[in-house]
């Protein structure tokens, strides 16, 4: 049986990446989507009758649940087709008044999330199976007000450049997708919540389409390419990023 696993499908761009998978990769038997809530992951499924899904209820913060998801796999022996790592979260305060669980939670599902999730796929993968990982332009720099969570980002972005030629070895294919701004719950609660004025700021910057930029990402990591990061303006904050030291940069940056 060949599956797509998807993770934060329930909602924003995991939602979106659904529906990409089911128009585009019609010879995938079963699409596993994975997110905190049950009734949430029915909801996407319900959408599309024609296919088949398992709806995989986890809290990708705690360990145990993992555990289940690697319970879950290994009764089932799935040919593992495609996995989108997608599930994030952001808290966008300064780090010494950060509780604590939001800290933990943007490690558990920003960076141990997708690390394990990967490691318990890949044995279920074969050479011509893929995997796109989600990451974010907050990887290319650090940034004031998002330090956990760009550097979560940044350890997506280097986990993801060495594992793509690691796993070009045996034939799968890895592509880190780096979006900016995309009008998600993410957005709502962090950007339009916010009452620091550099967070609010991160409102003017340009928008994506997520039906566009799933479709390409998806078309990208079947061709091969490593890093993906859509928009104009994207790619060229990408590319100051590469030129200006991280040491000046990080004293601007705010998020
Ligand atoms: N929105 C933006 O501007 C940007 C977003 N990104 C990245 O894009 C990805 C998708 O984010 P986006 O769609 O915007 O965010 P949303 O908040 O809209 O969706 C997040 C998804 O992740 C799931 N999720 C969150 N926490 C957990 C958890 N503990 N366990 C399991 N699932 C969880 C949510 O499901 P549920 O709540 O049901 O558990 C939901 O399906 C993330 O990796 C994010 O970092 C990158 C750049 C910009
Ligand atoms: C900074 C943001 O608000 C966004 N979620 C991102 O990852 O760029």
């Amino acid at each position: 049986m060949s599956v797509a696993i998807i993770t934060g499908a329930s909602a924003g761009l995991g939602k979106e990446y659904v529906d990409a998978v089911v128009e585009q990769f019609p010879q995938i038997h079963e699409l596993w989507i994975i997110s905190r809530h049950e009734n949430a992951l029915q909801k996407v499924a319900d959408q599309y009758p024609q296919r088949e899904f398992k709806l995989i209820p986890l809290d990708l913060n705690e360990d145990a649940d993992l555990q289940k998801f690697s319970d879950t796999i290994s009764k089932f022996n799935p040919d593992v087709k495609l996995l989108i790592n997608n599930a994030g979260y952001i808290n966008s305060e300064a780090f010494a008044k950060q509780d604590y669980d939001k800290q933990r939670m943007m490690i558990g599902v920003n960076v141990i999330a997708p690390t394990l999730i990967t490691k318990i796929v890949l044995k279920y993968m074969k050479p011509s199976s893929l995997i796109v990982n989600v990451c974010s332009t907050s990887a290319f720099a650090p940034v004031q007000g998002q330090s956990i969570y760009s550097s979560t980002k940044a350890y997506v972005y280097s986990l993801s450049l060495s594992l793509h030629w690691e796993l070009k070895k045996l034939g799968i294919k890895l592509l880190v997708m780096c979006p900016g701004n995309m009008k998600t719950n993410m957005y709502q609660y962090n950007a339009l919540n916010a009452t620091n004025k550099s967070t609010q700021a991160i409102g003017y910057l340009p928008f994506l389409d997520l039906h566009v930029i799933t479709r390409k990402s998806l078309s990208l990591v079947q061709k091969g390419h490593i890093v993906y990061t859509p928009g104009l303006f994207y790619k060229t904050y990408r590319g100051v990023t590469k030129m200006l030291p991280h040491t000046i940069l990080s004293r601007f940056l705010k998020g």
